[in-house]
């Protein structure tokens, strides 16, 4: 029996030019036990994720503001428009978000902020001190969000509505924002490319990158 699996989407399910690896398809369609997308991106993105990989949707969206599984969606951020200030203030300060006018990386967003990686990361930084803001670098863009919501936590939360224990997940990542995934999963990959952060945090690092690393933890789980 295969163990239920919670995955990162960017680095991790992606090919190394971003999109997303099309093995995913075939593999998570085809896994014989739950799979939650946990990811850093607005709630949107992996729900439409899941639709188009055709598996139930299963998310934690927004590094673990938004959780959904079983037709139950939680919003888990007290005040979830302190990020919304904080970033006003930012773009107020000379800051750019970086993301255009449409900004689609924002525009669904219900609880944090992201923020492109070429901004000015010693102003995101100061105004996030001053609004009492985590900044998490995902290595594809910077999360002005509440401490304390993380991935991790959404998994304590899905795990529960899907009668698992969170212990019997099988966590892979790349980077800072999947440390609280690896200490609430049973057990955890980092793939090759993921950040030292992710890398100290896993069980295992995978010798692949990318999808190549997810393909080789799950190889060795079945
Ligand atoms: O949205 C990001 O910055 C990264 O997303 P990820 O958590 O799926 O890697
Ligand atoms: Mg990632």
């Amino acid at each position: 029996m295969v163990p239920p699996l919670v995955l990162d989407i960017d680095g991790t399910l992606t090919s190394a030019t971003g999109g997303i690896d099309p093995r995913a398809f075939e593999t998570l369609r085809a896994w014989d036990a739950p799979v939650v997308l946990a990811t850093g991106k607005a709630f949107p993105y992996p729900v439409a994720l899941c639709h188009f990989l055709d598996i139930p949707e299963r998310v934690i969206a927004e590094n673990g503001g938004v959780v959904y599984a079983a037709d139950e969606v939680t919003v888990t951020v007290a005040d979830a428009d302190r990020p919304q200030a904080a970033a006003r203030a930012f773009v107020d300060r000379g800051g750019d978000l970086g993301w255009g006018a449409a900004d689609t990386v924002n525009r669904w967003r219900e609880t944090e902020v992201a923020i492109r990686r070429d901004a000015d990361e010693a102003l995101l930084r100061a105004v996030a001190e001053e609004f009492g803001l985590d900044v998490v670098d995902t290595g594809y863009a910077y999360h002005l969000k509440t401490a304390g919501v993380e991935k991790g936590r959404g998994l304590r939360s899905v795990a529960e509505t899907l009668g698992h224990d969170p212990a019997d997940f099988v966590a892979v990542g790349d980077s800072e924002n999947d440390v609280s995934t690896f200490d609430v999963a049973g057990r955890s990959f980092a793939v090759a490319n993921a950040d030292d952060r992710a890398r100290a945090a896993a069980d295992h690092v995978t010798d692949g990158s990318h999808m190549d690393g997810t393909l080789e933890a799950l190889a060795s789980l079945s």
